[in-house]
């Protein structure tokens, strides 16, 4: 099987280039060879490459910078998946894309199923919705991830600024009101493999009548004060740690309170991903 995999540079996209190695034959490509903001590159480089599979991680992920940089947060995160869909399916190729947490409104403290009602509150995340929408419209064959707070040792992330500024301060102030699960991006990566290994022997679609959409997200949830903490503890750093309200550390995007993924769907098909606190152990171990 022939795979074009977008955003090799990602936290997600580098962790996708090793996984899906079994797979078939992968074709990264990073900004420099298809930018996302350039949909008729998009096309060309699709219509060259002729994959039987799409894998498209690459995204805006920029949560404050999108609020202001609108269009170019449409365009790569619901614009781009939109012209590759219709590319893979006038090619009769699949895609696998990911989206996000952040669809939510986080009005609600229970964990959010798949066919949820929607409500983002931020740019991303509308960005994002706009995304699933077109492909799921397009009626190509694909399967749509929904993740949250992704982290990993490289790129950029929660995992690493907290690294970071364990060194550079004193104290860290922390919002203790936010709900969510870290996900680990290999463990995105060895699923999404997995998933897609499972069903090529299975001989099954990769779609079904729940519409391909699947939240895959670590096991049980926490706040960004309490991933903080298990950071901490895992990597063996010494540093204060004051628990303070959203109120308290203002930025341009709003979050969801409470946008744990309820993952049974996966689970029920496919597999039963780890708790967040064994995921972060053996990220960091
Ligand atoms: N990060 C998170 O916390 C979460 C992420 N997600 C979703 O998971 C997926 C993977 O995210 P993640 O790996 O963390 O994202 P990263 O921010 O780590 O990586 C984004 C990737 O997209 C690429 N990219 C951005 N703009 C363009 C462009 N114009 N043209 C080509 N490539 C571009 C980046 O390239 P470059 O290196 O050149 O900038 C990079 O390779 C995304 O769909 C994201 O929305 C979902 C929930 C949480
Ligand atoms: C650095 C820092 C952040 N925070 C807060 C701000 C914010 O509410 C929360 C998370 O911070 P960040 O801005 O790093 O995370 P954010 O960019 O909101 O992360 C999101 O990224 C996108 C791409 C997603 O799809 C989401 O699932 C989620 O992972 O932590 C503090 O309270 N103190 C701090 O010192």
């Amino acid at each position: 099987m022939k795979i074009l995999l977008t955003g090799s540079t990602g936290q997600v996209g580098y962790e996708l280039e090793r996984s899906l190695q079994g797979l078939g034959e992968v074709v990264a490509v990073d900004r420099t060879r298809m930018d996302l903001a350039d949909l008729d590159q998009v096309r060309d480089v699709i219509r060259a490459v002729r994959p039987q599979l799409i894998v498209n991680p690459a995204a805006y992920t920029a949560v404050d910078k999108a609020e202001s940089d609108t269009e170019l947060a449409y365009r790569i995160n619901a614009e781009a998946p939109a012209v590759m869909a219709a590319e893979a399916k006038a090619l009769g190729a699949a895609l696998v894309h990911y989206s996000t947490d952040y669809v939510f409104s986080g009005h609600e403290a229970q964990p959010r199923r798949e066919d949820d009602p929607v409500g983002p509150l931020n740019v991303y995340g509308a960005s994002k919705l706009e995304g699933e929408r077109a492909i799921a419209a397009s009626g190509v064959p694909h399967l749509i991830f929904r993740t949250s707070w992704v982290y990993g040792m490289r790129g950029k992330n929660f995992l690493l600024t907290v690294l970071r500024l364990a060194k550079e301060r004193e104290e860290l102030r922390i919002v203790d009101d936010q709900h969510g699960a870290p996900t680990w991006s290999r463990t995105i990566a060895d699923t999404t493999a997995l998933i897609l290994a499972q069903a090529r022997a299975g001989g099954q679609p990769w779609w079904d009548a729940n519409g391909g959409m699947y939240h895959l997200a670590s096991q049980g949830r926490t706040t960004w004060c309490g991933f903080t903490q298990a950071i901490l503890e895992e990597a063996g750093i010494a540093c204060r740690l004051v628990p303070i309200t959203t109120d308290q550390y203002p930025l341009p995007a709003p979050r969801p309170q409470f946008s744990a993924l309820d993952t049974s769907r996966l689970q029920e098909r496919f597999v039963l991903l780890p708790e967040w606190r064994e995921a972060l152990r053996l990220c960091l171990g």
